[in-house]
């Protein structure tokens, strides 16, 4: 019996679900990525995510490679390409670990479907979330709209469960798969190579995950709760690629935390936040497009000043903290949550440029971008979102420096202040326009 597992989103050998199970059976295994750019509604990778990818799949092949067995790469629809390597590998056994977009779901669906007709067993296992969006839930059986009852919900119950152990040896399968070669999908940037910030910030896959995981809980996480938001200080885990691209599971970040740490609390919060943003992609799939609050439909965004947008996604709207954010992103692939949420605000509510242009942005620029947390986190900001209070929270940029960047330690290390910039937006007068258009909706 040969079994096929499906690696998307989970590009790791540790606490991989569909994995263990495959391995488990003593049987052969094929290990297959699709690169799926062409299903319905599957949303293009952004360039800086398709240059993580490639060195995500580089890595897992590596590994998968030390356990004795190749990961094979197909390209194309993934309704058309699994079923056609279940056949060609005489295959009987499809597992996979789930995914939580609408059009993931459909396809996915589908390739249960698939099997069903056609003989194989599929099978798939929570290795993404710690909690299954469907089962959290208000007592009447609606969804939670804001943070705190859901995470609560999430955790007054059974703990997450803890993470398998990685395989010793995986059987192959004999003949392997043909597979693509990764150098032939172009993920890599060329002409220009703009990749060179991204390859000096970050060390791509799985036992660079560990190593961060370990490096935080060490000597990090005991000022977590009170460095957190201070962008100068080296002071969060920078997990936030390794999660999205699944080379860490939840389960592990989690329970190793436990183990590590004296009070981890705030921190395993933080991953409710991306839990919870997970749960509400479930729940509004259209998430990345649509308001989730329908009333925002109507708000009247004035003509798009293409100038305005241009100069905030350079850096050279001439407000210092705004400039060193979107400096630090180019460069970097990331930026610090606080500046996300003041230069997210400044986009949305005092230039009134729709929060949709900034989220694709982002989309293309973060190595953390994912379908759940960006869009949620822009709504979230933008006011149009999941939120006790949303439109009246306007994060005044400067005000924010102050508090969060006094010394300007951040604002300088990535040229917030440049000479001969002036602000192309007075803050006051733009949060009391935003905050006009907001009432007469
Ligand atoms: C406008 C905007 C867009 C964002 N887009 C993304 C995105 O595309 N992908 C993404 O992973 N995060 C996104 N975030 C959330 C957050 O900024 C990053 O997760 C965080 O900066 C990552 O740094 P870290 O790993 O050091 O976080 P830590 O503080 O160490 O937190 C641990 C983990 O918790 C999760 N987390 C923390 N905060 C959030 C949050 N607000 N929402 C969801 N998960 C969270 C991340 O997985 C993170 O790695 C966005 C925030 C804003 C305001």
């Amino acid at each position: 019996m040969t079994t096929v597992v499906l690696f998307r989103d989970d590009l790791r050998v540790g606490d991989h679900p569909a994995l263990h199970e495959a391995v488990s059976h003593g049987e052969p295994v094929v290990c297959l990525y699709v690169l799926d750019e062409e299903s319905e509604g599957v949303r293009p990778l952004g360039g800086a995510a398709r240059w993580w990818l490639h060195h995500s799949l580089t890595s897992l092949a590596e590994d998968l490679a030390g356990l004795g067995v190749p990961l094979t790469l197909r390209r194309g629809p993934a309704g058309e390409v699994v079923p056609g390597v279940v056949r060609e590998t005489g295959a009987d056994r499809l597992l996979w670990n789930r995914r939580y977009g609408g059009p993931e779901r459909a396809v996915d669906a589908g390739l249960k479907e698939w099997a069903g007709v056609n003989g194989a067993d599929a099978h798939s296992y929570a290795g993404s979330l710690m909690f299954e969006p469907w089962t959290v839930s208000t007592q009447n059986g609606d969804p939670y709209r804001v943070f705190t009852p859901f995470w609560r919900a999430c955790t007054s119950g059974p703990p997450p469960r803890e993470p398998y152990p990685a395989p010793s040896a995986v059987v192959p399968a004999d003949p392997a798969p043909a597979s693509d070669a990764l150098a032939d999908w172009g993920l890599l940037p060329t002409r220009p190579d703009w990749s060179g910030g991204l390859a000096r910030t970050w060390t791509v896959g799985e036992r660079a995950a560990h190593e961060r995981l370990d490096e935080f809980l060490d000597e990090r996480l005991p000022r977590y709760a009170e460095d957190r938001d201070m962008p100068a200080k080296p002071a969060t885990s920078g997990l936030s690629p390794h999660l999205r691209w699944g080379e860490i599971s939840p389960h592990t970040v989690w329970h190793t935390a436990l183990h590590r740490a004296e009070n981890p609390g705030k921190f395993l919060t933080e991953l409710g936040w991306r839990e919870f943003s997970w749960y509400n992609l479930y729940v509004y799939p259209g998430m990345a497009t649509r308001n989730i609050n329908p009333k925002f439909d109507a708000f009247p965004w004035p003509p798009l000043d293409e100038d305005a947008l241009a100069a905030w996604q350079q850096g050279r709207t001439g407000i210092p903290l705004v400039d060193a954010g979107m400096h630090e992103l180019w460069e970097t692939g990331t930026m610090q949550n606080r500046v996300r949420m003041v230069v997210a605000s400044l986009l949305s509510k005092n230039l009134l440029i729709d929060w949709r242009l900034g989220e694709q942005w982002f989309w293309d620029t973060l190595v953390d971008a994912d379908p759940a947390s960006n869009p949620h986190n822009w709504q979230w900001v933008a006011g149009c979102g999941t939120d006790a209070a949303p439109y009246f929270r306007i994060f005044n940029a400067e005000t924010q420096q102050k508090k969060f960047d006094p010394d300007f330690g951040y604002v300088d290390r990535w040229n917030g202040r440049q000479e001969g910039v002036e602000p192309i937006v007075d803050l006051k007068e733009s949060r009391a326009h935003a905050l006009e258009l907001f009432t007469s909706l």
